[in-house]
């Protein structure tokens, strides 16, 4: 299993660092457009092998697409993150060119790979790669609601006083500070509705929390956050690596499901070896549904600043 990573900054590094140490890829490529940066980054996260006992061959790559050649999953992290005070739709002037070069040289040299988009605003980034490579949609996927769901458990469990892992819950919707729709309704300890045994109101603020999770992250770093988003990067990458056939919010091509349609966005979807294996259509409520029309005319307006 042939694992590459564009962009060897803060969450490229993570992810491939993650990757690694979960110990299932033969081989994970770090490709970057910074002279020797890659290299740099393969060679420091190797020397952790012997101490973190992995085996997976880490190399880097300055700008070399041949070094990447049939990667089974590519993973796109290139691109420029926000600073404080700034929205991830706000980096689209940048990225956009950035994400079209990076996956049309992906592909020329991975003809069958699955691609995993990071770099923001990722819902609409996941859409330029739909346009700008023609892979089917089960071979495009972007990363958002597992990171978001993750936050979401953080926020869920400080609220109960829980530990982590006894709590469930699941964010879709557009990956940006206003379209989040963290499912408060579905959330769980242990199986039991969260709301018996929080309030209303707090259950309000962990959403209210939970929405701005990347920017409170960006307000005390200066840049944005790169542990969880790498983390929930491997995740993903093990599961589509590992054929697991595990769920996670993934943002995906909507053509009818949901009631949307030519987006992507944020839904549950089944990982496994061919990448997307189906969408999960889940019943909303109302107001859920509502709030999925409000985040897709948010990705739509987004989409809308593409040059296509
Ligand atoms: N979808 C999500 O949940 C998350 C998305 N992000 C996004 O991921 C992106 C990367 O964030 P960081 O790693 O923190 O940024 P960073 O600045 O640390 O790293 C970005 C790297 O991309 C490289 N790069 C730029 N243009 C390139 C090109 N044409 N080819 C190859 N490499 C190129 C840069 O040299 C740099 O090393 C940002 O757009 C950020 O907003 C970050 C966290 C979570
Ligand atoms: O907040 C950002 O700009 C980076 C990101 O997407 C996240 O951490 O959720």
């Amino acid at each position: 299993m042939k694992v590459t990573v564009v962009g060897a900054g803060a969450v490229g590094a993570s992810c491939a660092e993650y990757i690694a140490i979960k110990n299932f890829a033969s081989e994970v490529v770090i490709l970057d457009i910074k002279e020797g940066f890659a290299e740099g980054k393969a060679m420091d996260l190797m020397q952790t092998a012997s101490l973190n006992g992995f085996d997976t061959k880490i190399t880097g790559s300055t700008n070399d697409y041949s070094k990447t050649a049939n990667s089974d999953i590519c993973v796109i992290t290139s691109g420029i993150p926000r600073k404080p005070g700034m929205t991830r739709e706000e980096l689209i002037g940048i990225n956009a060119g950035i994400v079209k070069m990076v996956s049309s040289s992906l592909i020329d040299h991975s003809p069958n790979t699955i691609i995993i988009v990071v770099s923001n605003p990722m819902d609409t980034m996941t859409y330029l790669v739909h346009k700008t490579t023609g892979l089917p949609k089960n071979r495009i996927i972007g990363m958002g609601g597992a990171l978001d769901s993750a936050r979401f458990k953080y926020r869920l469990a400080e609220a109960l006083g829980a530990p982590i892992s006894d709590v469930d819950g699941m964010v879709i919707g557009g990956h940006s500070d206003k379209g989040m729709v963290p499912l408060t309704r579905l959330a769980t300890r242990n199986s039991v509705p969260v709301s018996e045994f929080i309030s209303e109101e707090r259950l309000q603020q962990v959403l209210e929390d939970t929405k701005v999770g990347g920017a409170t992250l960006t307000g005390l770093l200066g840049t944005s956050a790169w542990y969880a988003p790498g983390a929930a990067v491997s995740g993903l990458v093990q599961a589509i690596a590992c054929d697991q056939q595990k769920i996670f919010p993934c943002s995906t091509l909507l053509e009818g499901e949901y009631g949307l349609n030519d987006l992507c966005i944020g839904v549950p979807v089944v990982l496994g070896k061919n990448g997307i294996e189906k969408i999960v259509e889940i019943k909303l409520s109302d107001a859920e549904k509502a709030q999925m029309q409000e985040s897709a005319k948010g990705v739509k307006a987004t989409n809308a600043l593409l040059e296509l």
